[in-house]
């Protein structure tokens, strides 16, 4: 057997890491050499041989973390929220100095959530208005969520590309957040609610009908699959990729 990728995961005390932990102790290809939560030292990833590192930390501190990775040649599998156009482009800049390192940085790893989001940009440009509304537990700190706001990005790029205008809105009076969160031109609602994991809605309407894209992550085992798949293909894929889309055949 070949040898297994030595991998440490950032964030390993949180409700993502502490799942991701299981599942690279479970796979038989991969060994877990380091498992750190917020006090832990990033040098530690030196020490223990990481050659792999999965962040599921805090918007603050993921762009220092992976940032940490590359500089040291480790490849990067991202689910922490939080990467803005801006921190793309300075993890871009930092990747041409090192082209033989991978980053994945993907808003949501679970398989259903990716294929909705792509049928939901396949499906947008056909209809007058589209919505999303994510909901979460009330646990999580950002809003919307990173999900929501990549589907609103590709649902927006699909539209622009065929040439479809905006979602018809009359709305002249309203309170401060009443129409959600503008995201590239699609709004976003965002719900918080004590027995929720992840779910999104993408709500398309057109004349007398309506399409619902719903997808439902009721357990964070939800996220494994792709963790794994993440981990697994980052090497091959030198450069920064968003969405693991970007590891999926979708167009097959
Ligand atoms: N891509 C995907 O599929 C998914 C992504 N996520 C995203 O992953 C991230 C983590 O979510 P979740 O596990 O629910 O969050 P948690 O709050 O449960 O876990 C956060 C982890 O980060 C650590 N941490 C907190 N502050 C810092 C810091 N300043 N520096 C380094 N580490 C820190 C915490 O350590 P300590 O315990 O010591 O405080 C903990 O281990 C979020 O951005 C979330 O949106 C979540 C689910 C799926
Ligand atoms: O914080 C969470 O829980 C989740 N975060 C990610 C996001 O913001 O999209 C992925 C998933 O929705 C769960």
């Amino acid at each position: 057997m070949s040898k297994k990728l030595p991998v440490a995961v950032l964030g390993a005390t949180g409700r993502m890491g502490s799942e991701a932990v299981k599942a690279v102790e479970a796979a038989p290809d991969l060994e877990l050499v380091a498992a750190l939560g917020r006090t832990g030292s990033l040098q530690t990833l030196v020490s223990a041989g990481a050659q792999y590192v999965v962040d599921l930390t805090v918007p603050d501190s993921t762009e220092a973390n992976v940032r940490f990775a590359v500089e040291h040649g480790m490849h990067a599998v991202v689910g922490t929220t939080g990467w803005d156009a801006g921190r793309l482009q300075r993890l871009e800049e930092l990747l041409a100095e090192h082209p033989e390192t991978g980053v994945l940085i993907a808003p949501n790893f679970a398989l259903g959530s990716v294929l909705a989001s792509a049928f939901a940009a396949k499906a947008a440009p056909y209809f007058e208005s589209v919505e999303i509304v994510e909901l979460h537990h009330p646990d999580k700190v950002d809003a919307p969520s990173g999900t929501a706001a990549r589907t609103a990005e590709l649902i927006a790029a699909a539209r622009s590309d065929a040439g479809t205008g905006p979602s018809p809105d009359a709305t002249t009076t309203e309170l401060p957040g009443a129409r959600g969160a503008d995201v590239s031109g699609v709004r976003v609602h965002s719900v918080r609610l004590r027995g929720l994991v992840a779910h999104q809605e993408v709500l398309l309407g057109g004349p007398g009908e309506q399409l619902t894209i719903r997808h439902d992550s009721y357990d964070r085992a939800s996220f494994m699959p792709g963790v794994l798949l993440g981990l697994r293909e980052v090497a091959a894929h030198p450069g920064l990729t968003v969405g693991l889309d970007g590891y999926l055949n979708l167009n097959a």
